[in-house]
């Protein structure tokens, strides 16, 4: 693990519009770390993950993330953080007028890939590691929820993330996907990529036990796994 943490906060405070939601918010996390952030709803789980991909700006405290500071990050600067990082929610967002190879081929373009046969090869490594290499031809409501969100996995691979963001990714899914999803994750944090998942399924937390982050009465502290 480097020395240096993918994503940092230090007294960050975490608005919507002119609500406080968080304060004080203090994380640190590292290469190939795989955190949960968990909290009732309304907590604040979403607001503090768009803060991290520049949906929502940072307007006091320090934040780090993927080389970028938050504080001074403009508006030009999100689709180069958006490119160093993977987003993941839990309704898929797959483009549905597309095939899947199509959807991942439309990432591409939008983020300057321009040679033809490097995309076949990145779509074809993508979906090799999620387990769909046979249904790029598909289209997205041809695929079951599992499936689909195996291809926004894909999805957020293609630029190499070093950090994933998924909000809810198993929201949408049966208890038994949920756990395939999960052991992709799994594998991918494996491979060095940091991992940070807002959830509410805390039968995956005991399952799958990490590092787990809570929101609650506008502060977010590490969780300990008998307090759940
Ligand atoms: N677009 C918005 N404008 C203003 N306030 C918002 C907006 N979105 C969320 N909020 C408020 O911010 C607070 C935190 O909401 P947030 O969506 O971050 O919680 P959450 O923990 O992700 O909830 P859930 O588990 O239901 O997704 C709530 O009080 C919510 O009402």
């Amino acid at each position: 693990m480097s020395n240096t943490p993918i994503l940092q906060l230090q007294e960050a405070s975490i608005f919507q519009r002119e609500h406080l939601v968080l304060s004080d918010v203090n994380v640190e996390i590292y290469h190939g770390q795989f955190v949960y952030l968990i909290g009732q709803t309304g907590s604040g789980k979403s607001s503090l993950l768009k803060t991290l991909y520049g949906d929502l700006p940072l307007k006091s405290g320090v934040g780090n993330i993927c080389g970028h500071d938050l504080k001074s990050l403009k508006d030009k600067d999100i689709p180069f953080l958006r490119r160093k990082m993977g987003i993941v929610f839990q309704d898929f967002q797959l483009l549905t007028d597309r095939t899947v190879s199509d959807n991942l081929l439309f990432v591409l373009k939008a983020t300057g890939w321009k040679d033809k046969k490097k995309m076949e090869a990145k779509i074809n490594e993508v979906l090799e590691k999620v387990g769909m290499a046979t249904k790029g031809f598909k289209m997205p409501y041809q695929l079951s929820g599992g499936e689909q969100q195996r291809v926004a996995i894909a999805r957020a691979l293609l630029n190499d993330p070093e950090l994933i963001l998924a909000d809810e990714p198993t929201g949408n899914l049966d208890p038994g996907t949920s756990e395939e999803i999960m052991i992709l994750l799994k594998q991918i944090s494996e491979n060095g990529r940091a991992i940070l998942m807002a959830t509410h399924d805390y039968s995956l937390i005991l399952k799958f036990p990490n590092q787990t982050l809570k929101c609650e009465d506008g502060k977010v502290f590490m969780a300990v796994q008998s307090s759940l």
